[in-house]
């Protein structure tokens, strides 16, 4: 709702109510129509004030009522209505004014800004546009580039940032109420023609159509298949081009085009998801509400390699003191080097001061005995992690968290080489961890409440999207990526090429596919986990059974490549070829076709056309089947948690909204029916027998994702 009060005798203050972010509900839009009419009618009142309570403006239009029959007064009039007022109207901004709250603000004849105030017009994250006249707007008021920027990105600028774009007018430290109503009554009387937006020209710019040219060829390659930057551009050329009145049709064509696509359905899933997962609950019965994390003011890294320093980085940029601990005088020396210009970028990129100051190195594991949290980051070898974590709980002062980067190692095993297995989690970072945004918390059957949720907040403060996950090979990530990988090798010996199965991968929206990625990563990475497992031995890459394993259908290409010493992007020589050593730039190699076509014929396989259709499904729909594995063994709590580790670690299309709700969006029926098909066509690839938890959410009528929990819940109550 909206509560209306008269304050200083002639100012009208309407306050925005819907905790927490006031978001403009059906109800609040009615309270401001009415409030506002009010105020006009009210011969003492001179001029308005709109705030918003408990320190925020307004996170924008009501996203849950997105999904609904949406009912109340319709933004736009409202905010005409504004905007025509013969009264001085001044936005008093706090917190946050997002989207149809900046936007309601911008129909304001004026804007105030606390200094803790962030803006921005963040639709396009949401599939959406601006559409309560943003995109027109903004535009006239700022200049077409600077409202491109903030309305393709949807990225928030800071008070003193809408200051000088010309946003808001002024900007304080002072309550903003009391200033607002100072500012309001310093204006009374002075002509407000000029002060509407809608009336003012597009300002000027010459050669508008390379503008628009260069916008949107940027924004499209970003893009990778999203619909909502483009049609962001569309409506600001627009406005560019078109009268207000007409500018407003488009917005209106534009945003009823998005509004109804799934892929805007998708981006808003993720939105609650991301909030979903931050509520976690785990098998033992802890929750995010009732287990208290504890404060953590000095952490240490044990381990300088890429992830080491990405993780002290990040630390360090949370305002953390960081013990960061390397053995080896060349590595350390490497990361003593490097590290200064990561925090200088990272500085850079958010505006903030560095931190270099917060960052102690030592060689001695010794110098960690003070930290209040430990994460081990040293090489990928369980001999290895298993000696630092027994040193670590001897040298530890008493209740140190005791965590792991290990990317899919056993953290329970871990846990049972110290004297307080209850202190010990898994943190899986992903490269390069002070930029990557996500977070896997591993619990392990004996890992505290506390430990979980200390992590749970460390992640948080550190800005990454942290889920708590349980203790399996490979956790929810990797243990997903492994039959996604398996079905990509598969399509190669069939008859595809590296080329299609990431370009089909690209077109439906990966920015890269899983050859590119591989090489990215580094071929010999895989490698060593097979020959850990016993999958890929010397020798036995080439012959007669060099396709079987264990009984089941093996490749072993990436093998095969690993002994030819091509690694990938490292080595210039991968899936594709580079021009050198540590080159990015992958070209097709023709040594890698003649390759498969002599491995093809050397076991005896007739190469098929494959369309990316079936790339697709086979590779997706085997990733997407061990996901409901994870879900029906509780490794994670629901569909949601493995949506946003795609999203956030795996670079799954946001606009796809993750591989489960994907799954939903294509049908569970139609994943079911697929997998049954290839598996009949592959019945030694056990990845593709269908989990028979996708049965039984098929057997219940394939319930929205939102209600896989309870059918999850009811397996596991019958376990
Ligand atoms: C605001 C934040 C920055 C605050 O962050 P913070 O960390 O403090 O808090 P949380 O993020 O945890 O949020 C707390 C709580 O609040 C919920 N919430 C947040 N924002 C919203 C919201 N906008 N609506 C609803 N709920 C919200 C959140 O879910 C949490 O809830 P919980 O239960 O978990 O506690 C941060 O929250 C944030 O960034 N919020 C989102 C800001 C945003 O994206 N705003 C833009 C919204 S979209 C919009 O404004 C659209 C407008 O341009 C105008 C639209 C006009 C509509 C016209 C429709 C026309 C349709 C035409 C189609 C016709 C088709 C046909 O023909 O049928």
């Amino acid at each position: 709702m909206a509560q209306y009060s008269l304050v200083a005798g002639s100012v009208g203050l309407i306050t925005l109510q819907n905790p927490p972010v006031n978001a403009l509900s059906a109800v609040v839009r009615k309270g401001i129509v009415s409030t506002f009419e009010r105020a006009l009618r009210d011969p003492k009142v001179k001029s308005v004030v709109i705030c918003g309570q408990n320190g925020v403006f307004c996170g924008g239009a009501d996203i849950k009522e997105f999904g609904t029959n949406m009912s109340g007064p319709p933004l736009v009039p409202m905010i005409h209505a504004i905007e025509a007022a013969d009264k001085p109207v001044v936005a008093a901004i706090e917190g946050s004014a997002l989207g149809g709250g900046l936007e309601l603000a911008l129909g304001c004849h004026y804007r105030i800004a606390h200094s803790n105030a962030r803006l921005g017009l963040p639709e396009v994250s949401l599939g959406l546009l601006p559409a309560a006249g943003g995109t027109q707007r903004l535009p006239r008021l700022i200049g077409i580039p600077a409202a491109l920027d903030l309305i393709t990105t949807g990225r928030h600028v800071t008070a003193a940032e809408a200051l000088q774009l010309g946003i808001v007018d002024q900007v304080t430290d002072h309550k903003i109420v009391d200033e607002a109503v100072k500012f309001v009554l310093s204006v009374a009387g002075k002509p407000l023609d000029a002060r509407r937006i809608s009336t003012y020209p597009c300002p000027p710019l010459s050669d508008l159509d390379t503008v628009f040219e260069m916008v949107m060829q940027k924004v499209r390659q970003r893009a990778h298949g999203a619909i909502a930057p483009i049609a962001c551009v569309q409506a600001v050329q627009a406005a560019a081009t078109l009268p207000y009145a007409q500018g407003m049709e488009r917005e209106k064509e534009l945003m009823a085009t998005l509004f109804t696509s799934g892929q805007a359905r998708s981006m808003q899933y993720c939105f609650f998801a991301q909030r979903a997962v931050s509520k976690w609950s785990i098998p033992s019965g802890a929750r995010w509400d009732t287990s208290m994390p504890r404060p953590v003011h000095k952490a240490a890294v044990i381990g300088l390699g890429t992830m080491g320093r990405g993780i002290t980085v990040a630390l360090a940029q949370t305002g953390l003191s960081v013990v960061a601990v390397e053995t080896q005088e060349k590595q350390l020396m490497e990361a003593k080097q490097a590290m200064p210009g990561m925090l200088e970028r990272g500085a850079r990129r958010r505006g903030v001061s560095l931190t270099l100051h917060k960052i102690t190195y030592s060689r001695d594991i010794r110098a960690v005995a003070d930290v209040d949290l430990v994460i081990e980051a040293v090489f990928e070898d369980m001999a290895l992690k298993k000696k630092v974590f027994q040193q670590l709980s001897d040298i530890c002062k008493p209740g140190t968290f005791l965590c792991t980067n290990t990317s899919g190692l056993d953290v329970d095993h871990l846990a049972s080489q110290t004297c307080n297995p209850e202190l010990v989690v898994g943190m899986h970072f992903f490269a390069p961890a002070h930029v990557m945004k996500l977070l896997e918390v591993v619990y392990g059957p004996r890992s505290s409440p506390q430990a979980v949720a200390t992590a749970m907040q460390l992640g948080k403060k550190m800005g990454k999207v942290s889920v708590a996950v349980g203790n399996c090979r490979g956790f929810v990530g990797n243990r997903m990526l492994k039959p996604y990988v398996e079905q990509a090798f598969f399509l190669l010996e069939e008859g595809a090429t590296p080329e299609q199965v990431d370009g089909a991968l690209e077109e439906f929206g990966f920015s890269m596919g899983v050859f590119k990625v591989s090489d990215l990563s580094g071929l010999d990475v895989g490698w060593r986990v097979r020959m850990a497992d016993g999958f890929a031995e010397p020798g036995a890459s080439s012959g007669p059974s060099a396709r079987v394993r264990q009984g089941r259908r093996y490749s072993p290409l990436g093998d095969l490549l690993c002994e030819q010493g091509r690694f990938g992007q490292k080595t210039g020589q991968g899936w594709y070829q580079y021009d050198k050593p540590g080159g990015r730039v992958a070209r097709s190699d023709p040594w890698l076709h003649s390759f498969l076509a002599e491995y093809r014929t050397r076991h005896g396989l007739v190469a098929r056309r494959i369309d990316n259709q079936e790339v697709l499904e086979r590779c997706l729909y085997a990733l997407i089947n061990e996901g409901f594995r994870i879900l029906e063994d509780g490794i994670a709590a629901g569909p949601e948690d493995i949506d946003l580790i795609y999203v956030f670690g795996y670079g799954w299309p946001r606009h796809r909204g993750g591989p489960m709700f994907y799954a939903g969006m294509v049908g569970l029926t139609k994943v079911l029916q697929r997998l049954e098909h290839y598996h009949q066509a592959h019945p030694d690839v056990p990845f593709m027998q269908p989990c028979s938890l996708l049965r039984r959410l098929v057997a219940s009528g394939s319930p929205p994702v939102h209600r896989w929990r309870e059918v999850i819940k009811k397996v596991h109550s019958q376990l």
